[in-house]
């Protein structure tokens, strides 16, 4: 069955010809159509163009089993591809929220067993099947924003039972929801308190057991490790993901959220699709990435949540670097899968223009998670992953109305929901 939309308002970010990303000045650039048609089949997108330029269907043989929407006033975009969360976990962590606002630093909550070791615990006490109905909730609250592809973390297990069992969840959800999902083994988040002190054993842990585990049973599309300041160190980083690799994981890399780390040159050095966070990225760290295959991706979620420094996001596209922007998902640093609000934030705290954020969140973003290919934009044999919003006078009122959801029909797969 064919799905054809018509007479919308306007068709954002087409492309005839689909790019890897969209970097530098091209990132204020923003491809759409007025007035346009939208044409689905077998759950690709087959055509779209003006809708002066719409073929005669009736002349078409078997185009009576084709379902219409008619858009008139209203926009569609291709969905969001949320290229870092970490969004399957147990439990909440407001505690350290009020925490936080009484002035405790992330790095002091983590020091008192707070933090990421607080959701360590609550994953060890939780089953596999709560684990994946509160994630399906999850999901289901961000496809209703508009979300088309997700890229998951482990990470909150920290000993090889409870992070197999989050990665086993991760692998159930990719195979039960519409949306496009990858995963990411993230045994290097926190070194967990039974092995405080001993931080070499458990680097050495994860090497040697953790990884060749995650593999055997084909768990993890990338292999990522928290480096930074009081976490793990360059070199720690540099062990582990040469043994992801020769697990066949490519390096996607949490770096440089709390100091200059060396985050972003190891992870470029090992050709990482993308570092993540970036607050603290100077001269030195825009050269490292300068001619990389590595997306810098920044998570206005978490700076925002924890009231932090912005990372320099318009230096980084003025040496005309591609951005990405995902909205890290989780319990402790970003409680909130909202990519319309990473949208609003990045506008707002980091000057990015709408369009600019647009990018950022769909053709960018679905390079930041392996996906181009597949979706990120609106182009002839990608997934029909699109939304429809509601009626909204132009596109820069996505980001400025920050609080209302404006996605009115999600369309997953050419399926509408
Ligand atoms: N920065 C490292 N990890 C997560 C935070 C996880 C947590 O606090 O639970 C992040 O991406 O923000
Ligand atoms: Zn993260």
């Amino acid at each position: 069955m064919k799905l054809l939309i018509k007479n919308i308002k306007q068709l954002v970010q087409v492309e005839d010809e689909p790019r890897k990303w969209v970097a530098g000045a091209d990132m204020a650039k923003l491809n759409c159509i007025n007035d346009a048609f939208l044409l689905i089949d077998e759950g690709k997108i087959e055509d779209f163009g003006a809708m002066s330029a719409l073929p005669n269907f009736d002349e078409v043989e078997g185009t009576d089993m084709m379902q219409e929407i008619d858009a008139t006033g209203r926009m569609v975009f291709p969905s969001f591809c949320d290229s870092h969360t970490h969004l399957v976990y147990a439990g909440s962590r407001e505690i350290e929220y009020t925490d936080k606002i009484k002035g405790l630093s992330y790095e002091e909550i983590a020091k008192r067993g707070g933090g990421i070791l607080n959701s360590a615990q609550r994953m060890h006490e939780a089953t596999e099947d709560e684990l994946y109905e509160s994630a399906m909730e999850r999901l289901h609250e961000i496809i209703g924003m508009g979300t088309g592809a997700v890229e998951i973390k482990s990470g909150y297990g920290l000993t090889l039972e409870d992070e197999l069992k989050m990665l086993r969840v991760i692998k159930r959800l990719k195979e039960t929801t519409p949306l496009i999902i990858k995963s990411s083994f993230l045994g290097a988040h926190a070194v967990p308190a039974d092995y405080k002190g001993r931080q070499a054993e458990y680097v050495d842990m994860v090497i040697s057991e953790m990884i060749p585990m995650v593999a055997a049973e084909d768990l993890a599309d990338y292999i990522d490790v928290f480096c930074d300041k009081g976490f793990f160190t360059v070199e720690e980083t540099d062990r582990i993901l040469n043994a992801g690799m020769k697990h066949g994981m490519r390096p996607k890399i949490h770096a440089n959220e709390l100091d200059y780390s060396g985050g972003i040159q190891v992870g470029v050095k090992y050709n990482a699709l993308s570092v993540d966070h970036l607050e603290f990225v100077g001269d030195a760290e825009i050269e490292a990435l300068k001619g990389s295959e590595t997306m810098p991706t920044v998570l206005p979620g978490a700076a925002f949540f924890l009231n932090m420094v912005c990372s320099p996001v318009r230096k980084m596209m003025d040496a005309g670097l591609p951005v990405a922007l995902a909205s890290d998902f989780n319990p402790g640093s970003s409680p909130s899968g909202n990519m319309k609000f990473i949208l609003s934030l990045a506008c707002i705290n980091y000057k990015m223009l709408p369009q600019e954020a647009i990018n950022a969140t769909t053709i960018n973003s679905a390079y930041a998670m392996g996906v181009q290919d597949e979706v990120g934009s609106i182009a002839r044999g990608k997934i029909a992953n699109v939304f429809i919003t509601k009626e909204i006078p132009s596109i820069e009122f996505m980001p400025y109305a920050y609080g209302s959801n404006l996605v009115d029909t999600v369309i997953l797969n050419g399926q509408i929901l």
